[in-house]
């Protein structure tokens, strides 16, 4: 899975074994964005989908705050 555009946001769309799977991962994710100080929206959906959208609120865009949470993310 890759980011992608969607409007002035960067998603992305993971899909996991179960559910406890899916709140894991999106666990990780908040304690990152705590740490962080930037904050993805979260969509827990499906049973054991999730999407991540990506854009910083003060400026309506995606700014380098948000690649940088986005290759954390990928880091994960
Ligand atoms: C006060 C707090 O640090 C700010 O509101 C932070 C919180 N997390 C944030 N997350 C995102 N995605 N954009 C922001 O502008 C932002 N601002």
């Amino acid at each position: 899975m890759a980011w992608h555009e969607e409007g002035s946001a960067l998603v992305q769309d993971y899909e996991f074994g179960d559910f406890a799977g899916a709140i894991r991962f999106v666990n990780e994710v908040a304690r990152l964005a705590e740490a962080k100080g930037h904050h993805p929206d979260i969509l827990i959906h499906g049973w054991n989908k999730v999407r991540l959208t990506l854009s910083t609120h003060t400026s309506g865009t995606v700014t380098d705050l948000d690649r940088g949470l986005a290759a954390d993310i990928d880091d994960l």
